[in-house]
């Protein structure tokens, strides 16, 4: 359909009145009121914890508000679970995982609705495939198909099933919960892509995503919010970051947050994998990290650099091949990679870097807890609290308490957790698989600030990062790999840029 033909932007699509929304002691949204029009990209952003995902998951149908309306297209908006929203026009995507792993992409497309292929008793598996196999195909997803077990899947590759199981109920309100910075390049560009033919279809789209630039470019308007709070909307026509920015955090916020000197790193060093072949992605690769460096990896999703990260920590079964330390330390399990004081975080957050039933306390505490020994094996409580304390200030964690549940609290202030628990343990080698996925501009320079300090403290880091600018700014020695080799090595000395490391991705 012709935008020109669309009523586009006038009518509300979408209101949102006085919403409020209390767990508890914590205010998530306190009288938020805002309204989309018919065929928009509207933007939601703001700080971590600032209630963008409770405001899209009420609207969402996953849980319903304290106070407050919504309306759906003058109606007012009241479904009683997900599945009804998604059959009534309102899908989402979340943004950790929302699928189930030990069933077929077909069936995870289909989860809840397989009564669409009923015939009389039975549902008509056959049809169910075909259907999703279709859907697949129209929406262009090639890597794999509708018989694949999802589990065998990387996290890409299941936001693609989530992706088509929200495009098969063709919504009315499409919701995006920071999806982009789980996605590859051409992820991204099919999600883009899917969400402009939706808007320029009549759809509305709520979008959130901590990278402004993005957000800049592919939204119509933008709704602020701080401490669950509306601070106001812009139009296209007025977007300018550091003012987006400043109504996020309430200050000024200028300036270039990665490091700028050129200190090198010493000879030394302190982790190698040598000749290691992992089951995917890699064959006989070598890589070394030195003592106060920031090694860069990048390449594309699955270019084998998830897993190396994994393998060095002893997380990926190694099959020939060995990752040792400087001191001849062979690492064979998570369990030698933590005694050996190297820390890893995971891209995939919630499934392999936390207890998501522990609280705050006993996620930071977990692999340091051996500092907080007194006698033998009795942990003192208050230096425990202390060790805790500090993190959860110097991070600036949004929780109620040290005791708070870690699975309540919002992404980006979990991701903050997994970061403050390996700092506390004063690890001296840290392996970060996409560590600022999902999280804000202030904490993004925080967490910048804190590598460079590592980084001068002697300590080493690998930075596995799908964002170019982040490798650039931060890295010492930018690694690409491409199909699970090394296919360019740069130092920052020899001059980093975008275009180099592109042309060595594909
Ligand atoms: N189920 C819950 N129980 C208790 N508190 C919750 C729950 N869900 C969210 N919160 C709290 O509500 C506040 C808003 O969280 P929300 O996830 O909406 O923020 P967000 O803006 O999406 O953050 P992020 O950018 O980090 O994803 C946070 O303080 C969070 O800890």
């Amino acid at each position: 359909m012709n935008n020109s033909k669309l009523d586009k932007g006038t009518a509300p699509h979408l209101e949102i009145k006085d919403l409020c929304k209390q767990f508890g002691i914590t205010t998530a949204l306190n009288k938020v009121s805002f309204s989309v029009g018919k065929g928009i990209v509207c933007g939601l952003v703001g700080e971590n914890g600032s209630g963008k995902s409770t405001l899209a998951s009420i609207v969402a149908g996953m849980q319903s508000s304290t106070s407050g309306e919504v309306y759906l297209k003058g109606k007012r908006w009241q479904p009683k679970s997900v599945l009804e929203a998604q059959r009534l026009g309102v899908a989402m995507i979340v943004q950790e995982m929302g699928t189930i792993g030990n069933v077929t992409v077909a069936e995870n497309i289909f989860l809840g609705q397989e009564n669409v292929f009923a015939k009389g008793l039975f549902i008509e598996r056959k049809k169910l495939f075909t259907e999703a196999q279709k859907l697949l195909d129209s929406l262009g997803i090639d890597s794999f198909d509708a018989r694949t077990y999802v589990g065998k899947l990387d996290m890409q590759d299941r936001k693609l099933v989530e992706i088509a199981k929200a495009m098969y109920w063709k919504p009315d309100i499409f919701i995006v919960d920071e999806t982009t910075t789980a996605l590859s390049h051409t992820g991204r560009t099919l999600l883009y892509r899917l969400i402009r033919e939706l808007s320029q279809n009549g759809g509305t789209v709520l979008f959130i995503s901590h990278d402004l630039e993005e957000m800049m470019e592919h939204c119509d308007q933008l709704i602020v919010l701080r401490d669950g709070v509306y601070v106001g909307a812009l139009e296209k026509k007025d977007y300018d970051g550091n003012i987006i920015k400043k109504m996020m955090v309430g200050r000024e916020l200028y300036g270039d947050y990665y490091h700028a000197d050129l200190d090198g790193y010493s000879d030394e060093v302190v982790l190698r994998a040598d000749f290691i072949t992992t089951l995917h992605d890699l064959l006989g690769f070598s890589i070394e990290l030195h003592k106060g460096e920031v090694l860069g990896i990048g390449g594309l999703s699955n270019c084998g650099m998830h897993t190396l990260g994994k393998a060095l920590f002893g997380a990926e079964k190694i099959l020939d091949g060995k990752v040792y330390t400087g001191n001849g330390t062979a690492i064979k399990s998570t369990k030698d990679a933590i005694e050996n004081k190297i820390g890893y975080m995971s891209k995939n957050r919630d499934q392999e870097s936390l207890g998501l039933n522990a609280t705050v306390k006993e996620n930071i505490a977990s692999v340091g807890y051996k500092l907080n020994r007194v006698f033998g094996p009795i942990i003192s409580y208050r230096k425990e609290s202390d060790y805790v304390n500090k993190q959860i200030k110097d991070l600036s964690i949004k929780c109620a308490s040290p005791d708070h549940l870690t699975n309540t609290l919002s992404g980006g202030n979990k991701q903050k957790i997994v970061f403050g628990k390996w700092i506390a343990a004063d690890s001296e080698i840290l392996i970060m698989d996409c560590p600022t996925r999902g999280v804000d501009i202030g904490v993004k320079a925080a967490m910048y600030k804190l590598i460079y300090e590592m980084k001068k403290a002697g300590k080493s880091i690998i930075l596995i990062s799908e964002e170019l600018q982040e490798l650039i700014g931060m890295s010492d020695r930018v690694i690409i790999i491409r199909n699970g080799e090394i296919a360019s090595e740069t130092l920052r000395s020899e001059g980093l840029n975008e275009h180099k490391l592109i042309e060595s991705m594909v």
